[in-house]
């Protein structure tokens, strides 16, 4: 295909993964963070597509900072942010979306622990979007014979499945922590997933899009990976250690504990049964240790596997 002028934000693990991915196929690729020297506006000039991989905290503020600035018409924007906004509880597509109502919006998400990718080590992951031709076109971009990328017509379930596994991840994190074996974390995750279904069915997503790349896949990734921070929040709060003391040396950012905040509220007030990411929640919050939560959940009542 032809050179594309690419525009990443956020200079992070996943930033520069997805940069180094698309130099390796020839693209002019502009790499912007808060802390570098080039301003977002020498950045998204002329870019075809903005692609942010910022923490969720500074997704709405660099949004609305580029709104100021002259951009295409064309210009495709990619989120590849995994995590829900604690003001307005909206996903990152959502926000992108809003801000650029006009614009193609394309989320990116998928089992990608950025390390691997960095040395080129095999992954898939999908592309998603209500706008057909813009998921191809950054599907044609990404593609490599290292990277294989799907497109996917329901944005909003691979957003979810990429944002909330990251919840599940941090109590499978828990469970090897605590050395409770092979069929404890099988039932976790399992039940991690039928949890994210419910949510995202809830909010409008497609079921089968859970049992793709971005909801089972993702979840088998992180929740079996130490290189994934949101396991090792989980892990080593089963070592006793406090959240706050994790926080301060893990490298880059753990979504997982922001989401689980604003997922909790968000399903307390629509009725939606939650109960791992509730004890994740209590856990995070110091109310309860990594056994009770255990316990908790091992605890409720016993019901039938759906209903
Ligand atoms: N790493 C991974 O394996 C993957 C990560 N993701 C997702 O990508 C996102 C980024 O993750 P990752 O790169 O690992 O995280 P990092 O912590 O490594 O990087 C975060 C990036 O976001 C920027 N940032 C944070 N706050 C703001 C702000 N207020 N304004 C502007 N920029 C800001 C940081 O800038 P600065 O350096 O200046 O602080 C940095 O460039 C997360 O949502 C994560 O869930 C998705 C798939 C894989
Ligand atoms: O989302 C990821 C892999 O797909 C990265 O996971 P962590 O943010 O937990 O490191």
């Amino acid at each position: 295909m032809q050179q594309t002028t690419i525009a990443i934000l956020g200079a992070g693990a996943w930033g520069v993964a997805l940069a180094n991915l698309a130099t390796a196929n020839n693209h002019d690729v502009r790499l912007w963070s808060r802390r570098g020297s080039q301003t977002l506006e020498t950045v998204v000039k002329d870019a075809q597509i903005v692609l942010s991989a910022i923490s969720m905290k500074g997704v709405s503020d660099v949004a609305s900072q580029i709104k100021s600035l002259p951009l295409s018409p064309q210009t495709i924007f990619v989120t590849a942010t995994k995590g829900l906004d604690p003001k307005t509880t909206c996903t990152p597509s959502q926000i992108w979306q809003t801000v650029f109502p006009h614009h193609a919006v394309v989320v990116l998400s998928g089992p990608n622990l950025s390390q691997e990718i960095q040395q080129s080590l095999p992954a898939a992951t999908v592309v998603a979007s209500n706008n057909r031709p813009g998921a191809e076109f950054v599907q044609l971009v990404f593609s490599s014979h290292c990277f294989r990328v799907y497109t996917n017509p329901d944005p909003i379930g691979v957003e979810l499945g990429g944002t909330l596994k990251n919840i599940i991840a941090i109590a499978a994190g828990v469970c090897d922590g605590l050395h409770l074996g092979t069929n404890a974390k099988a039932a976790l995750v399992t039940r991690g997933l039928t949890e994210i279904i419910r949510i995202g069915k809830s909010w409008g997503a497609k079921t089968e899009t859970f049992y793709g790349l971005s909801g089972l896949g993702d979840l088998l990734a992180t929740c079996n990976s130490p290189l994934s921070r949101n396991y090792q929040v989980g892990y080593q709060m089963a070592a006793g250690k406090t959240l706050a003391e994790i926080l301060s040396h893990l490298p880059g950012t753990a979504e997982g504990v922001n989401t689980c905040q604003v997922l909790v509220q968000l399903a307390k007030q629509q009725s939606i049964a939650v109960p791992i990411s509730e004890q994740v929640y209590r856990l995070l919050q110091g109310e309860i240790t990594p056994r009770q939560a255990l316990e908790e959940l091992m605890l409720r009542d016993i019901k039938a596997e759906y209903n």
